[in-house]
Parts: structure tokens; sequence; C-alpha cells
């Protein structure tokens, strides 16, 4: 069918839909090859967003959720909405730890009626969606990093807008690039990333953003800084040096930098980003001035980072051996996130600086370490 008509005949079967909003229709329109296969129609975000009585708790879907921030995501919404509300899943399997600390589920996002299949038969309303390949595992290996962070994204937005979920979506500093301003990168610049990563990354935001416009999908996105957590490990990003210095430190008192001491990139710790997305989440629908904001906490280079560790542990010795993809990646990345919008529009605040990030990093890891060296 022709774009133009079968474009008109949607437009049509919206036109049609009740006024009022309440009755949410569904239009199926799968046999349009470049839409998505069974959105909800309107333009109203907040009726859709309210698929569930506020007054109960979501049941959330983590997809992704056994990499560096799935985990800690679970634990946090399961403390506040309950154990069996919160399913992590992944193509992993899980360690046996997580596997008994609530729902695990396997999903693959790349196979459309699994996931479809998980969010019908749990009564999903909200979906966490962490899957991706990162910066530099997607620059090794382009064709599943394409499949996996675009092909991956359409299934859960269709998913979404299908079922009426409160959808989350991280982005990243990687989806700015050098010719953005990168000190202060601001929420709306220009955006011409030079990695799958975050190509992949300003697709999802415009696309969330765009099914929020046009079929009221309630997308949520935040652009994460890079994340610094002691007891998971990351996934193969250019930021991964942050969290692998407290490690070696630890355990060698010698740490080899893959980035030039001076290059200076934005970062915040685990529990600074999660609580960021749990009150996104929550954050009433009238607060959102945006539906991708930044946000941030502190911004460092190796040799900061370095020197602040030393106060703690000053027999640390740092060396420096570049690797040229990863360092290529951070120098188009911002040095500074401005994240004034999240925090004027639905207060967010970082409780986290680097001294902080320090101390709490050295005493995770080094009283696990007291622990693993006495069993
Ligand atoms: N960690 C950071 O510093 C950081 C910063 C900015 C944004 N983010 C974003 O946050 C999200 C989570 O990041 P992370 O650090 O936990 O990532 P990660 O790489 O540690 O974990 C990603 C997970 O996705 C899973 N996955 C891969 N292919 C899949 C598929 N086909 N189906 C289902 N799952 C699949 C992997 O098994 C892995 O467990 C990502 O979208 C990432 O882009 C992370
Ligand atoms: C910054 C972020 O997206 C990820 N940690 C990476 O380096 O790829």
């Amino acid at each position: 069918m022709p774009v133009l008509r079968a474009l008109s005949k949607v437009a049509k079967q919206a036109l049609l839909a009740p006024a009022c909003g309440c009755q949410p229709l569904t239009v199926a329109i799968r046999n349009i090859s470049f839409s998505p296969r069974q959105v909800t129609s309107g333009s109203d975000a907040s009726f859709h967003s309210v698929s569930f009585s506020e007054t109960d708790h979501p049941k959330v879907l983590i997809t992704g959720g056994l990499g560096q921030l799935g985990v800690g995501l679970a634990k946090l919404l399961r403390k506040r909405f309950g154990k069996n509300n919160v399913i992590l899943s992944d193509i992993r399997k899980p360690p046996s730890n997580v596997f008994h600390s609530g729902p695990f589920i396997y999903s693959d996002i790349l196979d459309y009626k699994n996931l479809r299949e998980i969010v019908v038969n749990n009564r999903i309303t909200w979906l966490v969606h962490y899957s991706a390949l990162l910066s530099a595992v997607g620059e090794a290996n382009v064709p599943l990093a394409r499949a996996v962070n675009i092909t991956g994204l359409h299934n859960i937005l269709d998913i979404a807008a299908e079922h009426g979920l409160r959808l989350f979506v991280p982005s990243t500093i990687g989806a700015f690039g050098p010719t953005s301003p990168r000190n202060p990168t601001p929420d709306l610049c220009v955006q011409r990333p030079r990695t799958i990563y975050g190509v992949s990354k300003v697709h999802a935001e415009l696309m969330g953003e765009y099914y929020h416009h046009r079929y009221g999908l309630d997308f949520r996105c935040l652009r994460y800084p890079g994340i610094i957590s002691a007891d998971s490990q990351p996934g193969g990003g250019t930021t991964d040096y942050a969290v692998q210095i407290f490690h070696d430190a630890i355990k060698t008192g010698k740490f080899e930098c893959n980035l030039k001491p001076d290059t200076r990139l934005p970062m915040m710790y685990i529990d600074d980003c999660l609580r960021a997305t749990l009150e996104v989440m929550e954050a009433p629908v009238e607060t959102l001035s945006m539906r991708t904001y930044n946000i941030n906490a502190m911004s460092f280079t190796p040799e900061e980072l370095a020197n602040e560790v030393q106060k703690q542990l000053p027999d640390l010795q740092v060396t420096y051996e570049i690797d040229s993809v990863r360092q290529a990646i951070a120098d188009s990345w911002p040095m500074n996130f401005d994240d004034s919008n999240a925090r004027n529009d639905w207060g967010w605040k970082h409780d986290y600086d680097l001294p902080e990030l320090v101390q709490t990093m050295l005493n995770f890891i080094g009283s696990d370490s007291r622990i693993a060296q006495a069993n």
C-alpha cells in the first residue's frame, strides 16, 4: 500500500476514536510495513500512562537485566514495589544469588512474540529497557550492535505502545559527538555521534519521542554519564576504566589506564543513577517538559580520579597504555553535562561527588576482598 494512502487510512481511523480519550482504541496497522505492529491511537500522552491504577504498584519488566545496572535497579524497585512485581530478564544465565532474589525470565529482545507473551502473561505496566551493546563492544561488532540496539528497540517500542506501558530507555553521553558543544553539553544541541552505539541511542531518543507525540506512548529517557559500581562489572564501554581502577588498586596496587590522563568525562555513582531512573519514572506527567533529559553528578579525568584514590592508597601506581578506539570515542564525548532541565523539572539532585564516590568504592571493594581472603 503506498505510504500516503496508508497514512491517511490510519489518520481517518484515529479521527473516529472517541474524543473523551477514556477508551483507548487499538488500531491494527500491522500491514503497513514501516509502521508499528499495533499501536494505541490518540495524541494525549496522559491517558496511555494510566493502564494501571495509580494506587497499584506497577508490574515492571527489566530487559538486559544481568548487565552492570539491571540487578541493582531490580533491587531498588523490589524494595519499593515488592519482590514479585519486578521481573529481571536477559539472554544470559543468571548467577544463583540473582536467580533466588526474585523473578527472572529468559527474554531475547529480538524475539517479538516472546516479548509480547511475557508482557501479556505477567500483566506488565512498566518496561525498563536496558539491553544494549555499549560503545567499545559495539564498534567491535557493528551488525550485532545494530540488531540489538536498533531492531531490538523497535520491538520494545511496539510492545510498549501496543500495551500502554510506561517505557524507560536509557540514553548516554555517547549520544553526542565531536560537533556537539562539549563543555557543557546541553539537552538540545547538535547530535552527530561517530559510534554505532551513539547513533542507535540518538535513534532511540527520536523514536521514543516520536511514539510519544504520535501514539501517546509514555516514553521516558535519561542520558546517563559513565556509571561507576562496585558489585557489578561494566559491559564493554569507554568509561570502564573508572570502575577497573578500584579493583586493581585494591588487588594489585597497580593500574594501567586505557585513556589519556587528561580525558575528562561526566560520571555518576550507580546509586544516583538508579535513583534518578526511579524518580523520572514516578515523576508526574505535568512535570516533564521534555521526554529525554541529561543527568549528571561529576566530571573528572583519569589523573584526577587516580589522585583521589591515592589519597586513600598512596602506593597505587598508575601507568597509561592508550586504547586508540576508546580514546577517539572519549575525545568526541561531552566533558561536562548540563542537567539543569532535570534539576528544574522533576527535582534531580545527585548525592555522590568524587570524594564520596572514591570512599564508597574503596570501602565496598576492600571489604569484599577482605571477606574473600578470610574464606
Ligand atoms: N553502564 C553505563 O555506564 C551506562 C551509561 C550510559 C547508558 N547506559 C545504558 O544503560 C543500559 C544498561 O547498561 P549496562 O551497563 O547494564 O549494560 P551491559 O552491557 O552491562 O548489559 C547489557 C545487557 O544486555 C543483554 N543483552 C544483549 N543482547 C540482548 C538481547 N538480544 N536480548 C536481551 N538482552 C540482551 C546482555 O546480555 C547484557 O546483560 C544500556 O542501554 C546502556 O546503553 C549505561
Ligand atoms: C557512557 C556509557 O554509555 C557507557 N559506559 C560506555 O562507555 O559505552
